[in-house]
């Protein structure tokens, strides 16, 4: 492809060599480097991809992007623009020939929730009989295929790949969980998004964020991506800070809720711990939802799933039908082992509010204690320590004993994190174990449980490694707990 095709748009500076070229791949990683292509160079958070210029050369980069003024006596064209991560998103979308104006993309973005409602809502197409892929914390899903990524939401280069492979296979749907950090990286930057969906805003990565107002501006972006639809929580505080903007945007606003006045509400709802039954109120007719999941979590993420499957014209019908179908979605109140009225059960919920919701979820099926078994990721920082108290808060409060643990404590002190979860469980008077080791926690929160008792580990959910400095040790919480109760007598 001509290289001035790939800049159009792009804002730049020619520092060094000719932009009349053909060029045959981009590159933002220099150990991806082909021969003839482009190399763009991002500083990163943790190493500076200037620093691989000279490396990306040798393997055949031919033009270089950077953000600073590059000199190098090699024959190889330099251009400097303002923003490398901003300019790769550009010239990939160029590249691929902006697949996503031919595409339906479904963005959703929030703190919890995405994963289910983006299976909802795959399921939904399906029993519509539309093509849809799938790109989210689980991997990138094109034809029932599963490409496994690095982050939630992709780079962009890796997206407008994506997006390109999905077209060549006639998908027309793409349902894509949108992170905060996706949109503050520019990762997502011309993409066109049909609809975009908010559910919630909790604290959570507020290591980048910094506070909660620019985490709420960072999720706020993707709904001046879209085109047609804007479908926001308005049982959440912050959906409703969105909604009050979004409603004077050219696209359509749609609220769902169950407490608020919203477009697509729920009612009569009958909970259970296997499923959930209640009558969904669109503006047209009401009718009766199943969904194979407990409590009101599940009802405000499928009403999400709904109101975008409705507003993007599926028949109530089928819709019905798409929620019913989920039997259960990996990770989130995953349902590991089940005898009468004992349970282990696994969920994702890593942040204070996630896990106030799962452990508030169980309690009205739990006929004895509540076990919960849990780590927490965080530093040092205020926002670090305010998550400390806050879950140590939440299981001191509502679950009838903890087993702290470590979760993924990545380049964190391990010993820290353990004193840090310690003191915030005895300033709440929290009834607790602590155990480093998460599987010996696992194993000793079975071995201690009665034939009633509830188990939740949470933390974890669908992944499947323990991420512990700069070692991925793979790790399967579902074969460690039956193992343990394989080897149990009640
Ligand atoms: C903090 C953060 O967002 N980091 C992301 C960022 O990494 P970085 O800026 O630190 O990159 P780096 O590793 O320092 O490298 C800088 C540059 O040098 C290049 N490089 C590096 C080494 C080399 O030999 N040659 C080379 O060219 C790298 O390819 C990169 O372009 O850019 C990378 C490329 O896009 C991302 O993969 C990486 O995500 C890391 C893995 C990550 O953990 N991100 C998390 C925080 C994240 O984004 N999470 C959200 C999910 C949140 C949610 O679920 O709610 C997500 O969307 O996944």
């Amino acid at each position: 492809m001509l290289l001035t095709s790939i800049l159009q748009g792009l804002s730049f500076d020619v520092i060094q060599g000719d932009i009349n070229q053909e060029i045959h791949s981009i590159a933002y990683d220099s150990r991806d480097v082909q021969a003839n292509s482009v190399f763009v160079a991002i500083s990163g958070f943790s190493v500076d991809g200037h620093n691989y210029i000279d490396s990306a050369i040798e393997r055949g980069a031919s033009i270089i992007i950077a953000e600073r003024n590059i000199k190098t006596d090699k024959d190889v064209t330099i251009l400097q623009v303002a923003n490398t991560r901003n300019a790769l998103a550009l010239i990939s979308a160029n590249f691929y020939q902006h697949p996503t104006e031919k595409l339906n993309l479904i963005g959703i973005t929030g703190t919890n929730g995405k994963t289910s409602i983006s299976y909802f809502i795959k399921s939904i197409y399906e029993e519509a009989k539309k093509s849809i892929a799938l790109i989210g914390t689980i991997g990138t899903v094109i034809n029932d295929q599963l490409i496994q990524t690095k982050n939630t939401t992709p780079e962009s280069l890796n997206l407008q790949q994506f997006f390109a492979a999905m077209l060549e296979e006639n998908t027309e749907n793409c349902m894509m969980e949108v992170s905060s950090h996706a949109l503050n990286l520019d990762r997502v930057a011309y993409s066109r998004f049909n609809t975009g969906i908010f559910t919630n805003l909790t604290p959570d990565h507020l290591e980048l964020h910094k506070n909660m107002d620019e985490y709420f501006e960072a999720k706020a972006k993707l709904f001046e991506m879209t085109d047609s639809w804007n479908i926001i929580n308005a049982d959440d505080p912050y959906g409703r800070k969105l909604a009050d903007r979004v409603k004077d945007y050219n696209t359509k606003l749609v609220t769902y809720g169950i407490h608020n006045q919203a477009d697509i509400s729920a009612t009569d709802i009958e909970y259970s711990f296997n499923h959930t039954i209640y009558t969904v109120n669109t503006p047209t007719e009401s009718v009766k939802i199943k969904v194979n999941l407990p409590g009101e979590i599940y009802v405000l993420n499928s009403l999400a799933a709904i109101a975008c499957a409705y507003y993007n014209g599926i028949p109530i019908e089928v819709i019905q039908q798409g929620i019913n179908h989920v039997k259960g979605i990996k990770g989130r109140l995953e349902v590991v082992y089940e005898k009468d009225d004992f349970k282990v059960i696994v969920d994702f919920a890593h942040t204070e509010d996630a896990l106030a919701k799962a452990i508030n979820t169980l309690r009205p099926f739990a006929k004895g204690r509540i076990i919960l078994v849990f780590g927490v990721y965080a530093d040092l920082s205020e926002d670090g320590k305010q998550k400390f108290n806050g879950m140590a808060k939440v299981a001191s409060t509502l679950a009838d004993l903890s087993i702290i643990t470590l979760d993924n404590p990545k380049h964190h002190d391990p010993n820290v994190i353990m004193k840090e979860t310690i003191e915030a469980m005895e300033k709440h008077n929290g009834t607790y174990e602590a155990i480093p080791d998460r599987k010996e926690a696992i194993e000793h929160a079975i071995n201690i449980s009665n034939e009633n008792d509830v188990i939740l580990i949470a933390g974890k959910g669908h992944e499947t490694t323990q991420i512990i400095g700069s070692l991925e040790i793979p790790f399967n919480e579902r074969e460690i707990a039956l193992d343990a109760l394989a080897a149990k007598t009640f």
